[in-house]
Order: structure tokens, then C-alpha cells, then sequence
């Protein structure tokens, strides 16, 4: 009998074509996501060596960082490095075979958003892309992660990736999520709990009532800022929720091979006494919305609480760190979330630019004004998420409420286009980062969920959502 084993070691072990005596391993990988950030000198040193794509048919190309997110879109980008980075992979993508949607293309949007959509992700495959938050599509039981360019370059050639195995990790979350309390702060309290280094060298299995219980924009979310806490990557066992969501899509598989393909993927969970190197378990009924104060994510606090005192943390390297930390964001220790006032509130991003989220913002801003002292966006995650909130009349609430409705794209996530903040305005912002300088030079960001995002740019400063009419 073999020993039970995790729904990781079976995608491994599934993928495995070698492995050499110090444990490194060549993986098969099914699914190749590029975008124009960390693909042009990977298609570079193809065309240098006379290589071709291996499997152009398993690569998917997108432009997303640096696209304007205006609805003059049409008239191109100005800023020049942004614009060879656009232009490179839509040259590279036509000679190399590889499929790609442009900026015109309703498909386009967020690289993490789009190969969901798409049925581009599929439970059980391996899936890379040159981008940290590759980790989103573990949702659907992928194991997905990102890689630097020169692994861009050799998994366009050859299909396979250079890799060590990871440690298993286990979250657990059970319990039910309270009203107002979302995927967001389910995610952000665990990178609290753990830091940003608690997964480090591990595959977090997301598992748990609460995370079942999740819809597949949620459990997206939660496995997006797995890469915050340190992970390699996080993975969701699939279940008829998965399938529900892929089915029909245009890269799904159909007729008889999806029937092959969902017996398949209900082998993937993991196996009754299967060993975990690291567990750890929250109680989501006991969960608050939670706002992020300082510049790393695991600076966070649930919303009825007030900026912590950085002079009570016993370690001097971190006291220290936190204390800049509280300079940059401009906040001093005891002041109560809720008394701070915001300038810019920014929905959208891989974490939380889906329909779903968009329905949450919407729920809070109807019959509602965005407050005079904010300036808000919303971008939605794709072309097709922007179509769909459009036919549900969702944009219909935001314009009417003041909010700016946007163009697809990783926007204000980064500042990486012309959506950025000034220095010192304070930003709620649903997306997954809050490093220095993240959404601008001297920008300061707050990371909440949508439902808290559309609160604070209708009130001005932070509100608890339980308490919201
Ligand atoms: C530009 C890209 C390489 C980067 C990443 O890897 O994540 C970006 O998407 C980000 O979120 O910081
Ligand atoms: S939305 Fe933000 S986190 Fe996601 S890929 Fe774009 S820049 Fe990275």
C-alpha cells in the first residue's frame, strides 16, 4: 500500500519526469500564462537561439500591468517603457504561435482572472506564469506558481520546469463566516497569524468548512495572498463547486473528455492520514472584517481595533521596522481604525476584481454618494467581468454614486500604469500588497475587502461593514 498522500504530493508525483539524487526534480507543466512584464527577454532568448514555443497551444499570453485603464484606451499608451512591453508581446506572441488578447480584446484582463474564465485552469494540472500571484489558480486543486524569467524561458521551450518539492502545510478554517465578513479577511488574518514568512518552503492546502463554504471568487482570493504569507503556492481540493464553475468554459475540456477529466479530478484530495510538516487552524465564525495598517500584510488589525503601539513588540529589529512602518503610513499608535480618513479607495486586481466582488462593492455603494474628500475607482478583473457587471446594471450604481468605472487591468494594484497614487494620499484598496511605494511613490495603502472598500469611500474613513445600512 502506498502512504496516503496530499492532494500537493499527487499533483507532484503526477508531474514528476525526473528526479535527480539531491531532490531536484524536472516538473511537466500544463499550463503556461505569460504577460508583457516578465516575458519579453524569455522570448528573446528563444529567438537568439533558434528555439521555437515548445506547446504554443498550452501558452496563453494577456497584456494587464501596463495597459491605461481610461476608457481612451484606444488611443495607446504614452509612457514608452510601458508601451515596448506592450508592443514586445504582441510581436512575440504573433511569431511564436502563442494565443494572445490584446487590449482590445473583451477576453483580456488580469492574467489571473482571465485563465479562470477561459477554462484555461483546470484542477490537477501544473500552471506557471511569470508572476508572483500565479498562486490565485490553486483554487481550482492547480498547483500553480510563479517563476522569474529565465524559468519563463525554459518552460516555453521544453514544457517542464526545474523544481524541489515543498513541504505540505495545512490551513484549516471552520466555522461560519459572519455577515460582512468575507474570503478577504479570511486570508488576511491568516497571513496575521502566521506572517509573511509562515509558509515559506511549504504548498499551503487551504481546507476547512469556512473554505468549502466559499464560492470560487472567494476561495481565488484566499489562495491569491498565499504567496503574501511566504508560500510557494495554495491549493483548494476541487468539488462539484470547481466543476460547476469550469464547465462550458472555451478551454474546458467537453463531451467524453470531461467526464474522463472530472473523475480524475475527484481523486485529487488528500488522503486520510496524509502528513502535514505545519498546520495551523482558525475559527472563522470569530473572524472581523480586518484592515491592513502598516506596509506589509501581515500588519493588520480587525476594524473595531486601533493602530498598535510597535514599542510593546519585545524584538528590537521588528519594533524598529514597524515604527517606519507607521511613519510611512503617516498613523500613530492608538488612533481607531475607524477614525481614518481616506483620499483614493481602489476596487479591483487579481485578489478582488471578479464579479463577485464588484456585486459586494455594489451592494454596500446603491442609492449611496461616494464622499466628497475620496476619489474611487472601480476596475473591473477582465473584459468579461466589466460585460457581465454592465449587464447586471452594476455600473449603473457606481457612476451614479460617484465612483469612477474603468477599463480592465492591474491598475492601481501597481503602479505600473498611469492609475497611482500621489505622495501621502491614503488609499483603501482591495488589492494584495501595501509595500512602500506599492501604489505610487509615498502612497499609502490600506488593504480591506470590497465590501469595506465601497464603505470607506462612501463614509471617507474605515467603517465596520456589520454596522453598515
Ligand atoms: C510584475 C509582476 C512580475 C509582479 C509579480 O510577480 O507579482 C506583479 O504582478 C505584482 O503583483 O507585484
Ligand atoms: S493585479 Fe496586482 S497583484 Fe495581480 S498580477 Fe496585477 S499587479 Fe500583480
Amino acid at each position: 500500500m502506498t502512504a496516503p498522500r496530499t492532494i500537493y504530493d499527487k499533483i507532484w508525483d503526477d508531474h514528476m519526469v525526473d528526479q535527480q539524487g539531491d531532490g531536484t526534480c524536472l516538473l511537466y507543466i500544463d499550463r503556461h500564462l505569460v504577460h508583457e512584464v516578465t516575458s519579453p527577454q524569455a522570448f528573446e532568448g528563444l529567438r537568439t537561439t533558434h528555439r521555437k514555443v515548445r506547446a504554443p497551444q498550452k501558452t496563453l499570453a494577456v497584456v494587464d500591468h501596463n495597459v491605461p485603464t481610461s476608457p481612451d484606451r484606444a488611443q495607446g499608451i504614452k509612457n514608452e517603457e510601458s508601451r515596448i512591453q506592450v508592443e514586445a508581446l504582441a510581436t512575440n506572441a504573433a511569431e511564436f504561435n502563442v494565443e494572445y488578447f490584446n487590449e482590445n480584446d473583451k477576453r483580456q484582463g488580469i492574467v489571473h482572472i482571465v485563465g479562470p474564465e477561459q477554462g484555461f485552469t483546470l484542477p490537477g494540472t501544473t500552471i506557471v506564469c511569470g508572476d508572483s500571484h500565479t498562486s490565485t489558480h490553486g483554487a481550482f486543486g492547480a498547483l500553480a506558481h510563479g517563476i522569474g524569467t529565465s524559468e519563463v524561458e525554459h518552460v516555453l521551450a521544453t514544457q517542464t520546469l526545474i523544481q524541489k518539492k515543498a513541504k505540505n502545510m495545512l490551513v484549516e478554517v471552520n466555522g461560519e463566516l459572519p455577515d460582512g465578513v468575507t474570503a478577504k479577511d479570511i486570508i488576511l488574518a491568516i497571513i496575521g497569524e502566521i506572517g509573511t514568512a509562515g509558509g515559506t518552503g511549504h504548498v499551503i492546502e487551504f481546507a476547512g468548512d469556512a473554505i468549502r463554504a466559499l464560492s470560487m471568487e472567494g476561495r481565488m482570493t484566499v489562495c491569491n495572498m498565499t504567496i503574501e504569507g511566504g508560500a510557494r503556492a495554495g491549493l483548494i481540493a476541487p468539488d462539484e463547486k470547481t466543476y460547476e464553475y469550469i464547465k462550458g468554459r472555451p478551454r474546458a475540456p467537453k463531451g467524453k473528455a470531461w467526464d474522463m477529466a472530472v473523475e480524475y479530478w475527484k481523486s485529487l484530495v488528500s488522503d486520510e492520514g496524509a502528513h502535514y510538516d505545519k498546520i495551523v487552524r482558525l475559527d472563522a465564525a470569530s473572524l472581523p472584517p480586518i484592515v491592513s495598517w502598516g506596509s506589509s500584510p501581515e500588519d493588520v488589525i480587525a476594524v473595531t481595533g486601533e493602530v498598535p503601539d510597535p514599542d510593546l513588540i519585545p524584538d528590537e529589529a521588528k519594533r524598529t521596522s514597524k515604527w517606519r512602518a507607521l511613519d510611512y503610513m503617516g498613523l500613530k499608535p492608538g488612533t481607531k481604525i475607524t477614525d481614518i480618513t481616506i483620499d483614493r479607495v481602489f476596487i479591483g486586481s487579481c485578489t478582488n476584481g471578479r464579479i463577485e466582488d464588484l456585486r459586494a462593492a455594489a451592494a454596500v455603494v446603491e442609492g449611496k454618494t461616494v464622499n466628497p474628500n475620496v476619489d474611487a475607482m472601480i476596475v473591473p478583473g477582465s473584459g468579461l467581468v466589466k460585460d457581465q457587471a454592465e449587464a447586471e446594471g452594476l455600473d449603473v450604481i457606481f457612476k451614479a454614486a460617484g465612483f469612477d468605472w474603468r477599463e480592465p487591468g492591474c491598475s492601481m494594484c501597481l503602479a505600473m500604469n498611469d492609475d497611482r497614487l500621489k505622495p501621502y494620499e491614503r488609499c483603501a484598496s482591495t488589492s494584495n500588497r501595501n509595500f512602500e511605494g506599492r501604489q505610487g511613490f509615498k502612497g499609502r495603502t490600506h488593504l480591506v475587502s470590497p465590501a469595506m472598500a465601497a464603505a470607506a469611500a462612501i463614509a471617507g474613513h474605515f467603517v465596520d461593514i456589520r454596522d453598515w445600512k
